[in-house]
């Protein structure tokens, strides 16, 4: 039987290589003219030594970097194969986006998103889509009953017209007007609907008012009347679409994907753990819901723009001689508003294309946050055993009563759940860190499982980057600091709200401190 990927050496490796070894040489002969040619002391000699140190601590530096560019793969998957072998026969895949603030992150953009993963070329009832939001808005939870209805018509345009990229915002954008006329008849009705809905959630955001029809129209909108702020509210879990529910179908009579809004509780009193508080309630809360063996997740900026990544990423984790190794397969991060001349760097080339894939060799790339597909096993902690075999079967496959599943739900999402627990250690993605997914992936490295970089040649993920020098700046301050847990926390709340977090901050530490005496004196 074939396999279901293929692994080969990455291009240009050679042309690196004598590039590498150009600044080598250029490296040891500063340090030989450092050495030679030390002034007499008084004349400099301290400044001297301290720049031959300084020049020293660069090329040990520079040598262990090397490790991660020297002999970058290229991964390629064979999807057709995986269609001959597995059919439809395929596990079911749970999909997180996290957002957070709907004035930061437009509702409209979140939704595009949400539609794009909807859109996968994958079998409907096998997908479940979930929208983490940690600005606890009445807007977006009102703009994710209007994708729900948009999703209707969506769906059956994507499939009928094989069309690329999935997100609408971006097909309109870049998409020509068909020249069929029966398709163009479709693709102005569908882009028609998609600018109405684009402008309902647009403005709604604008005046921070809900329209009437829809509260009275659609349930949920009561979980809002308890008058809590963004900061202050009960846990929130929506299903807006039950995929198990055969009345739930499309325009053409297909199922669609389960869809769920979760806005996990927040008291200022309990510390948030940013996105990776979100993604551990999630996987708490899918776990009662759809309880899929994968879970996929972007952030709210990301839109899929390849059908295909779901079942390229099966490839790996079902290939039969790699496949049980494989803890999750990271794909790169894209970006299509690049300044002119990429003057900040902000395409990431170094790292997408030699970096990570530098690092696959060595058992592979890190997590890094989005367009990653993991195992659900792994994420909860297990560790690489050679027998153990992964049950893709597994998921909650009948319906259930619909309230019942969201009050359980609801009491996986609260701020105390994960109290004495290993949650954010041992168990999900790890907190006290700003780049919490490069430690969880090392974590799961040190468990002994692989990981793997997909970088198919067209882009599976594109989002948007920094723009301004000051917005880059931030980003990366927060990227390389990130074992520098205080100083970091500070640097991330000048994006989300700065001085309330703070307090918060000061304020969560105290209660540690408290409920770490009160440990001892037990
Ligand atoms: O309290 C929070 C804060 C952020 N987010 C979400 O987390 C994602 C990433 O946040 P963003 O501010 O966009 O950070 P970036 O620097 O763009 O993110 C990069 O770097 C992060 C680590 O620093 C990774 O987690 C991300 O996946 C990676 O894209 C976004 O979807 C946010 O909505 C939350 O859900 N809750
Ligand atoms: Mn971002």
């Amino acid at each position: 039987m074939g396999r279901l990927f293929a692994t080969e050496k990455a291009g240009g490796r050679a042309l690196y290589k004598l590039h590498a070894v150009t600044v080598f040489v250029g490296i040891c002969l500063v340090l030989c003219y450092r050495a030679t040619h030390v002034p007499a002391a008084g004349a400099g000699r301290a400044a001297w030594l301290g720049m031959l140190a300084a020049e020293l601590w660069f090329g040990f530096y520079w040598v262990i970097t090397q490790s991660s560019r020297w002999c970058p793969i290229r991964r390629r998957a064979f999807k057709d194969r995986l269609a001959a072998r597995y059919g439809d026969r395929l596990p079911c895949v749970d999909i997180f986006v996290c957002t957070a603030d709907p004035q930061s992150e437009p509702p409209s953009l979140v939704m595009a998103t949400v539609l794009s993963l909807m859109a996968y070329n994958y079998p409907p009832e096998k997908l479940n889509v979930y929208l983490s939001d940690d600005g606890g808005s009445i807007l977006t939870f009102y703009a994710l009953w209007e994708t729900a209805a948009f999703a209707k018509h969506w769906l059956p345009f994507c499939r009928r017209y094989n069309i690329e990229p999935r997100s609408p915002a971006a097909y309109f954008a870049e998409s020509d007007r068909p020249n069929d006329p029966r398709a163009l008849e479709e693709w102005s009705f569908v882009k028609d609907l998609y600018q109405e809905m684009t402008e309902r959630i647009n403005s709604a955001v604008k005046s921070g008012k809900v329209p009437e029809e829809m509260k009275v129209n659609h349930k949920g909108f009561s979980e809002w009347n308890t008058g809590g702020t963004s900061k202050d509210h009960q846990p929130i879990v929506q299903i807006l679409i039950d995929g198990k529910d055969r009345g739930a179908v499309d325009i053409d009579g297909n199922v669609l994907p389960t869809l769920v809004y979760m806005a996990r509780e927040k008291r200022p009193q309990y510390h948030h753990n940013f996105k990776a508080g979100a993604m551990n309630a999630l996987i708490r809360v899918s776990s009662v819901i759809s309880k899929s063996p994968i879970i996929m997740n972007v952030d709210c900026d990301m839109y899929s723009n390849n059908s295909d990544s779901i079942r390229e990423a099966l490839c790996f984790f079902l290939d039969e001689e790699m496949g049980h190794k494989i803890a999750f397969v990271q794909y790169p991060q894209n970006y299509n508003n690049m300044t002119k001349n990429n003057i900040y760097g902000n395409s990431l080339n170094v790292i997408n294309q030699v970096e990570l894939a530098g690092m696959d060799t060595w058992g592979g790339p890190l997590y890094i946050g989005t367009g990653c597909f993991h195992r659900r096993e792994t994420l909860c902690g297990r560790s690489f055993n050679k027998d153990y075999k992964e049950d893709w079967d597994q998921g909650i496959k009948t319906q259930q009563p619909i309230d019942q599943t969201e009050e359980k739900a609801k009491s996986l999402a609260t701020c105390t759940y994960e109290h004495n627990t290993q949650w954010g250690n041992e168990i999900g993605l790890k907190y006290g860190c700003p780049v919490e997914d490069v430690i969880t992936g090392l974590a799961i490295h040190c468990r002994g499982w692989e990981s793997v970089y997909n970088n198919p040649p067209r882009a599976a993920f594109v989002g948007v980057a920094p723009t301004t020098i000051s917005q880059t700046i931030l980003q990366h301050k927060r990227w390389s600091e990130g074992a520098n847990g205080e100083l970091v926390t500070g640097i991330r709340n000048q994006r989300f709200l700065p001085w309330k977090e703070a307090a918060n901050d000061a304020h969560h530490k105290a209660t540690l401190k408290r409920s770490e005496a009160l440990k001892y004196l037990q």
